[in-house]
């Protein structure tokens, strides 16, 4: 019997590739992400990281290759890997008429019962203390954008997979940002996001994928670089 040791990858990208609009954006993707890792999916616009993530996020399912959850391949086991995973969009996904206590409620609903001191507590972390009963369309771009980051401080899946999530937040806000995905890390979880925003981390489980790199390599086995 195999022993799975806390630094086996619980997600594997194989062989993965994907064609839009007669364009290969990629082709012989190959990743593991084991507990403690992020990965930064770089890539200029238009080279498939948001398409990547909704592939991996199982929001579309127009690929070739493919990804296996703690061994199992997601296509059976799809359920379990949905309950590990939080998907968080570059659209801030969140209903403008309802306020943030609201949105968290029920966008949180589908992975359990959250008791409104948690839901303050998620939101005060993201400094939306005061802000639980707004309405979400009187808040600005960066507060629209916090109500669904909050989402991470009430999180119990593994693997986070985020579309842009710097985008609008301020500075105070990045560094926080940052500093919440390495304690995610750290407590075993995975981390898969692209970002334009240079990442100012220093952690030795950041790894990076560029897609551009991959493409113009994609004759070659594709390996991710540690930076
Ligand atoms: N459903 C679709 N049908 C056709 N083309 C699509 C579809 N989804 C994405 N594309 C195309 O695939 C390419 C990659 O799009 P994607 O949004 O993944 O890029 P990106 O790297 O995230 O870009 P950006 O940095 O601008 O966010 C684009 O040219 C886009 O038009």
């Amino acid at each position: 019997m195999t022993v799975a040791t806390p630094n086996d990858p619980l997600l594997m990208l194989r062989q993965l590739r994907c064609i839009r609009d007669d364009r290969v954006l990629f082709s012989e993707l190959a990743l593991d992400l084991a507990p403690g890792e992020i990965v930064q999916v770089t890539g200029p616009n238009g080279s498939g990281k948001t398409t990547l993530l909704r592939i991996v996020s199982g929001l579309s399912l127009d690929f070739e290759g493919e990804i296996v959850w703690s061994g199992i391949a997601v296509e059976q086991n799809r359920l379990a890997y949905q309950q590990d995973l939080l998907f968080i969009g570059h659209q801030v996904g969140i209903k403008a008429a309802l306020t943030p206590e609201e949105n968290l409620r029920a966008v949180m609903g589908m992975h359990g019962q959250f008791k409104k001191e948690d839901i303050h507590d998620a939101l005060s972390r993201v400094d939306l203390y005061g802000f639980e009963d707004v309405p979400c369309y009187q808040l600005s771009a960066g507060q629209q954008r916090r109500v669904a980051l909050a989402r991470l401080h009430l999180s119990r899946q593994r693997l986070w997979i985020l579309d842009e999530p710097f985008t609008a937040i301020d500075r105070a806000g990045v560094k926080a940002l940052e500093s919440l995905l390495i304690c995610h890390a750290q407590r075993g979880g995975m981390v898969m996001l692209t970002t334009h925003h240079e990442l100012g981390i220093q952690y030795q489980g950041l790894k990076r994928l560029d897609l551009a790199e991959l493409l113009s390599a994609s004759d070659h086995p594709f390996a991710v670089e540690a930076v």
